[in-house]
């Protein structure tokens, strides 16, 4: 007996584009309430619907591109629904070796139909026939910047505000890194019975010379169900993971004895240092990923103060904090920018993850690229200058303030520490390079400072500082 289809993949990523292209919904989230939705697909079909969304929004600027070479009707000016299918078949066309031809142009020219556009269904096929036959001549914009912008999809202001801060190759660098496909990065919880002081940790900063016996058990555990589990080179508890389909299948991972963040993230805690017993206060803590790793290396022992502005995001850290079954920990919904003077000088350590432009993790939110503009840039800047005045205050005197981002934008970064430390004399850097491997150290700034950049690093684009109180001078 034939299946029936109840629903066509394509007709699913082109909803998917209207909500993010048109309604200004983020794709990570109408994605997966779409796959949550349509749970019976198959594993190929959901892995269909996501590389067709990603790839297509991920290459929009090229495709559009493409397609006013073969188009008498410029893409501005096509009908949204219309301009998606057709953005998504040429896709297909372009980077989709597996899909006949012949099969994209039917399947797109079917939905233009469907959608109540039969009137163009020539228009259709006859623009995906001719893109199918000349894709191969495309000509790219001679323009070095222009060029940049269609090849990798990359609004030109973006481009512009790089190249004033990075050299040619290492934005073509970091460019390519987006576009690749890049297996998940994971933090391997220490062991119930190693949460106890000490726990015969590899001394910090130790890099991949001693990798922890945790993350040997686990990939031990996960070969056993077709997952490679591979130590990553910053962090003995850093790893790559591939070959999953979905997270919450693994029983590892149910149980929180590892959760999905990069290696950029790790390097937060490992810099702030905790020792034991200190007090921790963050933030911007949602959904909680630098809290709860603060909270493990504390091991058990002071307390750890997760912060985030809604109910809805405390939500997200409480449901962390319950996957990781420690208990020093808790979540708070407040608001960072207003001053909490019951905090004041109460935390040995205060993380300050700021929002940002996010220009450090375009490979992962495909359509942020689009979103973010430069007006927006200014006002962020201003929010994280407000959020690390109000932070400041928490500081105890000899304790640290860890700022950082996952962005590459200086004015983000390396110049609000200037401003901060500038406005704050009481402030300095603190000397990171300890607590980074061998790879890493070299790149320290001001030797309390790192800017990560993707495809230079392994890792993020990720900007990390630890600045340290001064204990108040003697009168005497
Ligand atoms: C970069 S994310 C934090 C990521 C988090 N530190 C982690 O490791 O999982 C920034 C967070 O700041 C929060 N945020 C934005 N404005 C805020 C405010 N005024 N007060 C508190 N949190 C805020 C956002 O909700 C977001 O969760």
């Amino acid at each position: 007996m034939t299946k029936i289809k109840p629903v066509n993949e394509r007709e699913l990523v082109l909803g998917i584009l209207m909500e993010v292209t048109e309604k200004g919904q983020y794709s990570h989230l109408v994605i997966r309430d779409v796959l949550g939705k349509y749970q019976y697909l198959d594993k190929k079909e959901r892995a269909f619907i996501t590389r067709v969304t990603e790839g297509t929004l991920e290459h929009m600027i090229e495709l559009d591109y493409i397609l006013d070479q073969f188009s008498k009707v410029k893409v501005k000016k096509m009908k949204p629904v219309i301009r998606n299918i057709l953005r998504s078949a040429v896709y297909q066309l372009k980077y989709m070796d597996t899909v006949p031809d012949s099969a994209v142009c039917n399947e797109a020219v079917k939905l233009a139909v469907k959608k109540g556009f039969s009137g163009l269904r020539g228009f259709v096929n006859g623009v995906l026939r001719s893109t199918s036959a000349g894709l191969g001549q495309v000509r790219y914009p001679s323009d070095p910047v222009e060029g940049l912008s269609v090849r990798y999809s990359m609004p030109v202001w973006i481009l512009k505000l790089w190249l004033q801060s990075y050299d040619r190759q290492t934005v073509e660098t970091m460019l390519e890194e987006f576009q690749k496909e890049k297996p998940l990065t994971v933090r391997v919880r220490p062991s119930l019975e190693n949460i106890g002081e000490g726990g015969g940790r590899p001394p910090r900063g130790t890099g991949a010379e001693a990798v922890w016996p945790e993350v040997l058990k686990l990939q031990k555990e996960l070969e056993g169900e077709g997952i490679r589990l591979e130590p990553h080179p910053y962090l003995p508890y850093a790893c790559y993971l591939s070959g999953q389909d979905y997270l919450g299948d693994l029983q590892s991972f149910r149980e929180g004895r590892f959760s999905v963040q990069d290696v950029s993230s790790m390097l937060v805690c490992e810099m702030a240092a905790p020792k034991p017993g200190d007090v921790v206060i963050d933030v911007c803590a949602a959904p909680g990923g630098k809290a709860v790793h603060m909270a493990e290396m504390l091991r058990g022992t002071g307390s750890v103060e997760a912060r985030d502005l809604t109910a809805y995001k405390t939500g997200l850290i409480q449901e962390n904090i319950d996957r990781s079954g420690l208990s020093n920990i808790q979540a708070r919904q407040m608001d960072a920018r207003v001053l909490d003077a019951a905090s004041a000088e109460k935390a040995d350590i205060v993380i300050a993850d700021l929002p940002c432009s996010g220009l450090g993790v375009l490979g992962k939110k495909t359509d942020l690229k689009y979103n973010v503009t430069e007006e927006s840039l200014e006002s962020l800047v201003k929010l994280q200058r407000e959020i690390l005045t109000a932070a400041k205050a928490y500081v105890r005197p000899g304790g640290k303030l860890v700022y950082s981002t996952c962005t590459i934008n200086p004015s983000e970064n390396l110049e609000n520490v200037h401003w901060f430390l500038e406005q704050n004399p009481e402030f300095a850097l603190r000397d990171i390079r300890e607590s980074l491997c061998e790879e890493l150290k070299g790149d320290v700034q001001e030797k309390g400072c790192l800017q990560l950049l993707p495809g230079i690093h392994k890792s993020d684009g990720f900007f990390l500082a630890c600045m340290e109180k001064g204990l108040p001078q003697r009168s005497n």
